[in-house]
């Protein structure tokens, strides 16, 4: 059985095998309400095969929304929709994950396709981003946040509470806090992003208070029995990265003290001028540092885009979960196209019966 087929258990969930879509937003939401587009997107993810499909960063307010059209879970009104996705995803045999986001510095921005950049302060189409300083991102995203006041700080943390606590509700079973790519909790330990002079800016302690606070508060109320986990980037390709990595690795320790149970690796993405070594599964040597230094479970993403690749990340013991992205937005049955190239026995029994049954039923040919 190839490594990347052998099942995945972390506390009360188990998934069928080490392939996971990473959460990739999708900006078609209206008032941050899911609607056919994302049954339909989710469906065919979880329908391909994959272990664990994880729900794309869902605000916790509208503030925190990078762009109008993300999902949001700021409102009891909201369940309903992504309930009826996580039952689809789990009626095709994967695990339902979700991801919590607060966008900080990086919200009120145009969709990808429509400039990426933000949205002009005179239209009333944005809001008014924050962030731990009043220090811009720069580049396409120059608008100067609010510092936030303590008030707010605790604001945002009530904020993932509820939106966790909804997200049990609507029945997700693996909840992933987005303290990555420079939104507002990786902001928070960010020397470029964070220039607070209070408790919550500083040194490293200062610096990663806001990611340790929000992350125990949800622990209270996430069910102990279920994965509760953190997206965090641990280098910035900023010149700076042997000193980041281990003070991320740090943090990642305390993570697991304060009740985390798995780590998916990234990229901080607090600059818009990164040197940022692109290439297939660039930061899996990384990850397996996390997984080692830190003995936590691990996943990561970024271009491990084959089957070979994937199930050597796992074989060598570089990850437990292996986050393929893109590659499921060419193929969402990714999972079964994998199990074909890795040579797994029946691979078409990683598809559902009305698909399955026909691909293994006649004569088989290479094509299929
Ligand atoms: C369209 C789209 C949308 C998103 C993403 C990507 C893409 C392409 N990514 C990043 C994604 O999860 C993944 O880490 C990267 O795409 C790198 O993995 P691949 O190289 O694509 O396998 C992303 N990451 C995240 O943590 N939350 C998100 O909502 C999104 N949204
Ligand atoms: C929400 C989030 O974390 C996403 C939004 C879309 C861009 N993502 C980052 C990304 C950069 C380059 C290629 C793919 C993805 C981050």
């Amino acid at each position: 059985m190839p490594a990347l087929f052998e099942p995945f258990t972390l506390k009360d969930v188990t998934l069928r095998n080490r392939i996971a879509v990473p959460p990739m937003c999708q900006y078609q939401a209206e008032d941050g309400f899911v609607n056919q587009w994302h049954q339909a997107n989710y469906a065919g993810f979880a329908r391909g095969g994959a272990g664990l499909v994880i729900v794309e960063a869902t605000a916790v307010s509208p503030e925190g929304r990078i762009t109008p059209n993300c999902v949001g879970l700021w409102k009891d009104e909201h369940i309903e929709g992504l309930s009826d996705i996580a039952q689809r995803i789990k009626d095709q045999g994967a695990v339902a994950g979700i991801q919590l986001a607060h966008a900080g510095r990086k919200a009120s921005a145009h969709r990808p396709w429509d400039g990426d950049d933000h949205i002009a302060e005179n239209d009333p189409a944005g809001w008014q981003p924050i962030g731990p300083s009043a220090v811009p991102f720069g580049a396409h995203l120059p608008r100067t946040p609010t510092a936030m006041a303590l008030a707010d700080i605790e604001r945002v943390k009530q904020d993932f509470v509820a939106a966790a606590q909804r997200a049990r509700k609507a029945g997700y079973e693996w909840l992933e806090l987005h303290f990555a790519h420079g939104y507002l909790a990786q902001s928070f330990f960010s020397r470029h992003a964070n220039q607070r002079s209070d408790q919550y800016g500083g040194d490293f302690e200062g610096r990663s208070r806001f990611l340790l606070e929000t992350l125990a508060a949800v622990r209270e109320v996430w069910p102990d029995n279920l994965p509760l986990t953190v997206r965090f980037g641990v280098i910035e390709y900023d010149g700076d990265d042997e000193q980041t990595l281990s003070e991320s690795i740090e943090l990642i320790k305390r993570f697991k003290q304060q009740g985390a149970d798995f780590v998916s690796v990234s990229v901080g993405f607090n600059i818009p001028d990164a040197s940022i070594p692109w290439g297939p599964a660039f930061l899996a040597p990384i990850a397996e540092r996390v997984k080692k230094e830190a003995q936590i479970p691990v996943a990561t993403a970024w271009g491990v885009d084959t089957p070979e690749l994937a199930n050597q990340t796992v074989e060598n013991g570089q990850l437990d979960v292996v986050m393929v992205g893109r590659m499921h937005l060419t193929n969402p049955h990714w999972a079964y196209y994998a199990a074909q190239k890795l040579g797994k026995e029946e691979p078409s029994s990683v598809l559902p019966a009305s698909y399955a049954h026909w691909l293994q039923r006649y004569a088989p040919s290479d094509a299929r």
